[in-house]
């Protein structure tokens, strides 16, 4: 453990997530003692799924519209991303990712298997995500997908070819963080030929 001590913890904002400030007692190497001060941002952890079809030679993605990256771009907004959903409170990650599959693209997975972790942006969010990777049949389609109308979502499912999708990871039309992750996981496990 890193030497530590006196960590105050002060809410900047608590709105939809909380904003911190942390301030705290840091040694560095030489021993010197100071006091530094970090914000972050506490939306809880998150998971995420890459649904694959081996036979077909598909995967499932949704697109949707997100604020941050149009703050960002300054562009349409629209991200490509794997279906993702955040953890409330008492779900753990694989109750989350069955109920999101269901919600934002419409099918019932029996067979999701967690593959990574990952802090997507350890200098700002405590986020931790869990990424999953599960194969999907149209069997699986029990409805039109599209997310929560009663939490305001509109996200169009897509079904597109694994190797359109690489090539839209090198052209940076795809551009999310854990969607790209799970894309080259399925690239160097070789989950589909
Ligand atoms: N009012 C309000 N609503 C919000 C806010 N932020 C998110 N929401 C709403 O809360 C819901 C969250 O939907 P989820 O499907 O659970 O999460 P997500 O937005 O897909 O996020 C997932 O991907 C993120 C990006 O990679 C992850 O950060 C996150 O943990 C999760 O895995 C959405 O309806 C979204 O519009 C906010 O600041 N204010
Ligand atoms: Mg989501």
């Amino acid at each position: 453990m890193k030497s530590l001590k006196n960590i105050k913890k002060t809410i900047l904002s608590n709105e939809w997530a909380t904003l911190h400030r942390i301030d705290y007692d840091y040694q560095f190497k030489n021993g010197n003692w100071k006091r530094l001060s970090r914000e972050t941002y506490n939306r809880g952890n998150g998971t995420a799924i890459l649904l694959f079809n081996p036979d077909k030679g598909t995967v499932i993605l949704t697109k949707q519209f997100r604020m941050p990256a149009y703050e960002n771009d300054k562009n349409d907004g629209m991200s490509i991303e794997a279906c993702a959903g955040a953890i409330d409170n008492n779900d753990n990650a694989l109750e989350t990712i069955i109920r999101e599959t269901e919600e934002e693209v419409g099918y019932k997975i029996t067979n999701a298997k967690q593959v990574l972790s990952a802090y997507t942006s350890p200098g700002a969010l405590t986020e931790k995500m869990y990424l999953f990777v599960a194969e999907y049949s149209d069997a699986m389609k029990i409805n039109e997908g599209g997310g929560l109308d009663s939490e305001d979502e509109e996200i169009e499912v897509i079904e597109l070819p694994f190797k359109q999708v690489i090539e839209m990871v090198k052209n940076e039309e795809i551009i999310d963080a854990k969607t790209i992750m799970l894309v080259q996981y399925a690239q160097i496990n070789k989950l589909i030929d």
